[in-house]
């Protein structure tokens, strides 16, 4: 562990029983980077994040959060955390104001401009009682809870859920600031269109596993992209359907349409040997490219996609 990491997991697993949380974990979050935790929902993502705050003791492997062993002195770190845990639900104080006057105590160090500052970005009255607040205003309250004391680390479990696009604009808006000030962000989800806005690198896991760990420009270079080629004659799907990376091949008389997955040279190629007219190839769609991660190859842990 160096301290330009400010999350390592070494092996980091989890069982309940025979049923798989999170199986052989190694993930490095660099010290001021963004990091997006993708995956669909059931994992892996909440067991980690509650390993790596000691909520969850692993059955195997370790996490080590801003150089600590998160079993040792788990007030002294938690203090240098900001978390958004992804259930909230917040003890019998009577209003927001006071839940997070009595959390910044507890933490010290919280300037109140900082909370009021908040919570006028996310537009929510404090002096609202706790139990009357919308499912979207309790997140904002989590929210300003792990943003108020300017930890070195936030670790925020699915941060947008409940809240309305203008408002998860402002939370994208606030882990950009976080950023430039030099904080970590660790944040799950399961939507790859808000953490591709904001993160450095993404890890994917998938039913316990990582799947892939990539940063966001890098995984626009594998994505999958849609390819119409028009051709001067009638051709034959056969030529076309066993190219490496090409999907999807439907022909109809001159005109090819397929999916690519990553290089376009096979396809090319397989091309040049009739006359083309016309060729048009879609943007490379990340979210389609998400999504392969998350069905395609299932099974092993997937090592090959394993990146930087
Ligand atoms: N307390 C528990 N007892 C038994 N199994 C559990 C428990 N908590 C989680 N699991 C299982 O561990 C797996 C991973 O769950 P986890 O909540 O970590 O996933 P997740 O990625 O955070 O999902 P979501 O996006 O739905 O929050 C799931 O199969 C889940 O059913």
């Amino acid at each position: 562990m160096t301290s330009d990491l400010a999350v390592c997991a070494d092996d980091l697993t989890k069982f309940y029983g025979p049923r798989r949380g999170i199986d052989g974990l190694h993930l490095q979050v660099h010290a001021g980077e963004v990091m997006g935790f993708l995956g669909p929902n059931g994992s892996g993502k909440t067991t980690t994040i509650r390993m790596m705050l000691d909520f969850l003791r692993p059955t195997r492997g370790q996490a080590t959060v801003l150089g600590q062993d998160p079993r040792r002195d788990k007030a002294r770190l938690h203090r240098q955390i900001g978390y958004l845990p992804g259930e909230l639900s917040f003890p019998g104080r009577d209003r927001a104001a006071d839940l997070l006057r009595f959390l910044g105590d507890a933490r010290g160090g919280v300037a109140w401009s900082q909370v009021t500052e908040l919570a006028d970005r996310f537009e929510i009255d404090l002096s609202q009682p706790l139990r009357a607040l919308s499912k979207g205003n309790r997140q904002k309250v989590g929210l300003i809870q792990a943003f108020m004391h300017r930890p070195a680390l936030l670790v925020l479990d699915e941060p947008t859920g409940g809240l309305d696009p203008l408002m998860q604009q402002e939370f994208l808006a606030l882990v950009r600031e976080a950023r430039a000030d030099g904080q970590t962000v660790f944040m799950s989800s399961h939507v790859l269109a808000e953490v591709q806005e904001v993160a450095d690198r993404v890890a994917i896991v998938r039913a316990g596993r990582l799947a892939a760990v990539e940063r966001v420009e890098s995984l626009g270079k594998r994505a999958i992209r849609a390819v119409e080629i028009h051709f001067a004659d009638p051709i034959d799907a056969e030529d076309f359907s066993r190219l490496p990376g090409v999907h999807e091949v439907t022909v109809s008389g001159p005109v090819l349409r397929c999916t690519v997955d990553g290089r376009l040279d096979p396809l090319i190629k397989a091309a040049a040997r009739h006359e083309v007219v016309d060729l048009l190839a879609a943007e490379p769609d990340l979210e389609e490219t998400f999504l392969s991660y998350y069905y395609h190859s299932e099974g092993a842990g997937d090592a090959s996609r394993v990146g930087a």
